[in-house]
């Protein structure tokens, strides 16, 4: 088994006027986070812990900014983005620890709904899911809000059960395409979410 670890950071500012969103949970409080999306910091972070776990690049590179189809997007759409990428590289979630540093609002009061709606949306147990939060204390930033998030994955276990590969290659040539009939046109982990074969040929006679 192997096993990666991945981490991510964002930071929004306050702004009034729009919804506080956090985890993908709507919040009562009189601002909300300012950003090209719905500014949800902590998800944000999340989706770039994920990515990086599997060097698949961040979450700008797959949503630029610039981009006008993420323009007030739920970030959950982002989310989703990196579990395909971590399923695609073939690990899976062993836990998520995440820290929020904000003045306000207070998070302890909602952590235990904050931990449940994230770990639903990440599709894991509440209790693979840690929800801390932090005064900024010195930092003279009170009216922003930042996130920071550590993942833990684990490969996912191939079956038990050794599958025998032969086959015969005519010309040497066919050697990739002969191997890519084998084992199908997975991938591996590859930088910035560059497609690579999952296998190398170059050893094969
Ligand atoms: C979620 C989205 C949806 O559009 O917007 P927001 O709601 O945060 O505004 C974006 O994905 C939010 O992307 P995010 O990655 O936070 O934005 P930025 O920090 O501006 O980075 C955009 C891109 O520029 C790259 N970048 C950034 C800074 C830097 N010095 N060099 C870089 O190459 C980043 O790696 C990223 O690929």
């Amino acid at each position: 088994m192997s096993m990666r670890i991945g981490y991510g950071f964002d930071s929004h500012a306050f702004k009034p006027g729009v919804p506080l969103v956090i985890g993908g949970l709507a919040i009562e409080h009189p601002e909300g986070l300012a950003g090209h999306s719905d500014g949800d910091v902590l998800l944000h972070a999340i989706t770039d812990a994920l990515l990086g776990a599997v060097s698949a690049g961040d979450i700008g590179t797959f949503f630029p900014p610039s981009d006008p189809r993420w323009k007030g997007a739920a970030s959950h759409i982002f989310l989703q983005t990196a579990l395909e990428e971590v399923a695609t590289a073939g690990y899976k979630i062993v836990n998520v620890d995440t820290v929020l540093v904000m003045a306000q609002p207070k998070i302890v009061p909602i952590a235990g709904e904050l931990r449940e709606r994230v770990a639903e949306l990440l599709g894991v147990k509440p209790g693979e899911v840690g929800i801390k939060a932090k005064t900024p204390e010195g930092l003279n930033q009170d009216h922003v809000a930042v996130a920071h998030a550590t993942v833990l994955l684990e490969s996912v276990k191939l079956a038990d059960t050794p599958v025998q590969m032969v086959t015969t290659a005519e010309v040497d040539d066919d050697i990739d395409e002969v191997v890519k009939g084998l084992v199908g046109d997975s991938r591996d982990i590859s930088a910035l979410g560059r497609k690579r074969p999952a296998f190398d040929t170059d050893d094969l006679t």
